[in-house]
């Protein structure tokens, strides 16, 4: 755990994007406070045998659930292709898990990814769209934000002719808390650049989805 997370901030300070590059580590000592005085808070006592490493375990959590808030995005789409290839390309079902910054609680689905690369024909590995979700969803997070967030670095830093995310996720703080309406499920898309602009395509891009999404 600490490796990936010396990794994590060598990253940081070599990140091209300011705002990563100043948000520092994470600081666990004070996480542990913070949990120590929210199980004091709600009526419990943090140095009963169960509870006693619960801090220092949240802690480490939490610096792996919002790990993405150090990592420059652009870097993960690094690695490209010059395959000539100008039609759509299609990544249905990558699993995201995220978290509300409203109440801190997860929220959890999949995402669907289409692009049609730009007039260089570059393509990003597979894996790196699923990486991609990786980054942004591990940030306190809303899924409209999530889902424009994948839409914009593909379009501008693949240099994507045209993108389409789709997520759907089902928000926990609405199933746990609240309303508590469980199986609600949000749907948000975001579409860019030709996908936008030519309806042909943007067909095609539903049409697909529709028939290999789960
Ligand atoms: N648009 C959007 N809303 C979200 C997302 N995640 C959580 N929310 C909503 O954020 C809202 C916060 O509303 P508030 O009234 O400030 O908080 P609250 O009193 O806890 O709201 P309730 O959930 O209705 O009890 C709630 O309606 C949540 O359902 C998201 O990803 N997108
Ligand atoms: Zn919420």
């Amino acid at each position: 755990m600490s490796e990936q997370l010396d990794a994590t901030a060598a990253r940081l300070v070599s990140s091209r994007d300011p705002e990563v590059r100043t948000r520092g580590t994470v600081d666990l000592a004070r996480i542990e406070e913070a949990v120590r005085d929210i199980l004091v808070a709600v009526g419990e006592d943090p140095d009963r045998r169960g509870l006693k490493e619960t801090p220092r375990r949240v802690a480490h959590a939490y610096a792996e659930l919002f790990a993405g808030l150090r990592v420059d995005p652009t870097d993960v789409l690094d690695t490209t292709f010059e395959e000539g290839h100008q039609e759509l390309i299609m990544v249905c079902d990558i699993e995201v898990q995220s978290f509300c910054e409203h109440h801190l609680l997860p929220f959890l689905g999949r995402a669907h990814i289409g692009y049609v690369p730009g007039e260089s024909g570059c393509v990003a590995g597979l894996s790196k769209l699923a990486r991609l979700v990786e980054v942004y969803a591990r940030r306190p997070q809303v899924q409209e934000r999530l889902t424009s967030q994948i839409a914009d670095c593909l379009h501008t830093t693949l240099d994507a002719a045209g993108v389409l995310v789709v997520v759907e996720c089902e928000h926990t703080c609405m199933t746990m808390r609240g309303i508590r309406k469980a199986g609600a499920r949000t749907v948000t898309s975001a579409v860019r650049g030709t996908l936008q602009s030519d309806p042909r395509t943007r067909n095609e891009a539903m049409e697909l989805l529709r028939r290999t999404a789960v």
